[in-house]
């Protein structure tokens, strides 16, 4: 950590949020201080805040791109944003993420809680922890946890007028322009449903961290496939901003208390279930381990693998 850093800010911080576009303050919570820490990989896109809820529940909050959105999608420093709310005790990911519909009943304004992933990222972003002479792989066959998709569903009614979707198929494009509408309809053709650019590598990194992760995704466009529709542009998308980030600090009211609950009661299988999943991950044999590798990895997973 960078400065004095008091330990005791973060002490019981189990869950963060990580705010995308629109969302980049959670002003309707009291902040209680920031951290600003230097992992293996470097610092997160910014400070990271930590806040209480009106009924006392302290979360971290992190703006993906940054505070004034600096940070394009492939630049966002994934990696070191996920091993610093690690390395602070979070065991559970509540990620918001502004995204195009690829789906006419998926309509701007709407929410959808996806629960598969198609990568069209292009190789452009670290996207591993297990590199450098320790490889490890782990299971990604459900990029998303189910039962934090159920609690967020559940408590979707205090968004009025908010049409929630789950169990939807989010493809994750480079950027940063937006796609073709050759792209929009092949997508559409693959069976996906929402377009952003922001999903990988930080889902798969939070698989690597052990800590449960879930994408609200708030939809702002129709991208380009939609004929009766203008193709999707910055504009477009800062119109339902507004509406879409208001929504999703309401729900978070609900939401985080529900959450806290659900872990502190031990209902969270699947959280549970990481906890030291990728012990034996590591398939590079103990003598060829890279020693500087396994240092930082120390950071993330410590004991693991030291
Ligand atoms: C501003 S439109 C494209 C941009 O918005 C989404 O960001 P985030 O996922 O962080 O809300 C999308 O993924 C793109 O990065
Ligand atoms: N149409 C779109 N494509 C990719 N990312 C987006 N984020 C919001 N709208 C998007």
């Amino acid at each position: 950590m960078t400065g004095p850093v008091n330990a005791d800010l973060y002490s019981d911080v189990k869950i963060a949020i990580i705010g995308g576009s629109g969302l980049y303050h959670l002003d309707n919570l009291k902040v209680l201080g920031e951290i600003n820490p230097e992992t293996p990989w470097g610092h997160p896109s910014d400070k990271i805040i930590i806040s209480e809820t009106p009924d006392g529940h302290k979360i971290a909050f992190l703006a993906r791109h940054g505070r004034g959105h600096f940070l394009n999608p492939s630049e966002v420093p994934a990696r070191a944003n996920i091993a610093a709310l690690k390395h602070i005790g979070v065991e559970v990911i509540l990620a918001f993420s502004a995204v195009g519909s690829l789906r006419e009943e998926i309509k701007p304004r709407d929410f959808v809680l996806p629960s598969q992933i198609v990568d069209r990222t292009k190789g452009i972003r670290p996207s591993t922890y297990f590199e450098n002479g320790v490889t490890a792989h782990v299971g990604f066959a459900d990029p998303f946890d189910k039962e934090l998709s159920d609690i967020i569903f559940a408590q979707g009614n205090v968004c009025e007028g908010v049409t929630f979707h789950t169990n939807k198929t989010l493809v994750c494009m480079e950027g940063p322009a937006f796609s073709t509408r050759a792209e929009s309809h092949m997508y559409r053709s693959w069976g996906c449903d929402i377009i952003n650019m922001s999903v990988l590598p930080e889902a798969k990194l939070a698989r690597e961290a052990e800590i449960g992760y879930q994408m609200v995704c708030m939809s702002t466009d129709y991208d380009c496939w939609k004929e009766t529709e203008e193709a999707v542009s910055v504009e477009a998308v800062i119109a339902n901003l507004g509406a879409n980030s208001d929504n999703a600090k309401k729900l978070l009211l609900a939401v985080i208390p529900a959450v806290t609950k659900a872990l502190d009661a031990g209902e969270l299988k699947s959280v549970a279930a990481l906890q030291g999943a990728n012990k034996y991950a590591v398939i590079t044999s103990k003598e060829k381990r890279n020693a500087e590798q396994l240092k930082k990895l120390e950071y993330l997973l410590p004991g693991y693998f030291i």
